[in-house]
């Protein structure tokens, strides 16, 4: 049985996630938690939940809180406090003012619940999970971010599409960024069990076409209504999932990485990685030389920028 509590509960992908992880039936208690002054709003939204789950059967007891104790005793929490991007931005014009209410939560998660599992979606992801790893002072295994598993599901539609075969015939990852200079692993792609080269006519395949797809998805869906919500919310149920039933899954999370393993390190970011209910472990894979020199380019962007945004949070906390 498991507590989880998802900071940013008043958000849009907080509220989604919070209502889809609740039918769960390992999950027992949902925390709805939040910044102080949003308390009216919190309540308002479990006692809606309540009523959802009335209707449902669902038995998950649903509590509420902005203050940090609240935390104490969760197994697993999801921060997706901050602020979204406009159209017309990138993920990583919000770093610096993310990174800034990331680090506030992180402390508290660090302090409150440190054996808690915590789960990063805050854009740009990659780099807010390094922020909340190194500002909550947990171990690298239990702090992992969405990363590209969004990604990758993106392409798997693309690519159940263009088959015309069931999304469950298709696997594929994407690796590095959540963002431009994430690296298809076409390596790692099979239909149906076959891999994907070995499949008659797909030379068709429009795989530049279908990256930029993937690529662009985030800002197509903001354009169009404002957020994205049910995809992210979605991938990140099927992450909780994972854990709190044990089911040792294997998907592609930003996760700290180790030089030993992929010749970089000091970062999150996303790689093939086991998910368990005792936390989350990347597993090496062979890159061919292609995806190892993308991979490096998205290392280089995601350590440069992350440097500069704690530079800045460290500068301030010495103020
Ligand atoms: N990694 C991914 O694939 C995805 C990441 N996101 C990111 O998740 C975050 C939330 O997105 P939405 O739910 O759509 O946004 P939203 O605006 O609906 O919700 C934002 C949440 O953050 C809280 N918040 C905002 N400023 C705060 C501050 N200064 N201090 C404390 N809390 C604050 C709000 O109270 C609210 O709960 C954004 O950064 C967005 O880019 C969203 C979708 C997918
Ligand atoms: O694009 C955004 O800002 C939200 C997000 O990360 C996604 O849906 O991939």
């Amino acid at each position: 049985m498991a507590k989880v509590t998802i900071i940013g509960a008043t958000g849009q992908v907080g509220s989604y996630v919070a209502h889809a992880v609740s039918q769960f039936p390992h999950v027992q208690e949902m925390c709805l938690y939040g910044r102080p002054g949003n308390e009216q709003y919190l309540d308002g939204l479990a006692h809606d939940m309540m009523d959802s789950f009335a209707a449902r059967g669902t038995n998950t007891r649903v509590t509420f809180g902005t203050t940090p104790k609240e935390l104490r005793g969760s197994d697993i929490i999801v921060l997706t406090s901050g602020v979204p991007r406009k159209a017309t931005q990138t993920r990583l014009d919000l770093a610096l003012e993310n990174a800034r209410i990331v680090k506030v939560f992180a402390e508290q998660v660090g302090r409150m619940a440190p054996e808690a599992i915590l789960l990063v979606v805050t854009n740009p992801v990659d780099i807010m999970t390094t922020v909340a790893l190194k500002y909550s002072g947990m171990m690298p295994h239990r702090v992992f971010g969405l990363g590209t598993h969004l990604d990758s599901m993106r392409l798997k539609a693309c690519l159940a599409e263009f088959f015309n075969v069931h999304v469950s015939e298709i696997h594929t990852r994407i690796i590095g960024e959540h963002g431009d200079t994430m690296v298809p692993m076409w390596s790692a792609t099979t239909v149906g069990g076959i891999q994907i080269d070995n499949l008659l006519g797909v030379a068709k395949l429009p795989r530049e076409e279908m990256i930029q797809r993937v690529k662009s998805s985030g800002s197509y869906i903001i354009e169009a209504k404002g957020a994205t919500v049910y995809g992210p919310g979605d991938a990140i149920a099927t992450l909780i999932r994972t854990i709190v039933e044990d089911e040792n899954r294997m998907l592609t999370v930003a996760t700290q990485i180790r030089r030993e393993v992929f010749g970089h390190e000091g970062v999150c970011v996303s790689v093939p990685a086991r998910i368990t209910r005792g936390g989350v472990f990347p597993i090496g894979v062979k890159l061919s030389e292609e995806e190892e020199q993308m991979f490096a380019k998205s290392v280089k962007l995601i350590r440069d920028t992350t440097e500069n945004v704690c530079a800045v949070l460290d500068a301030e906390s010495q103020e």
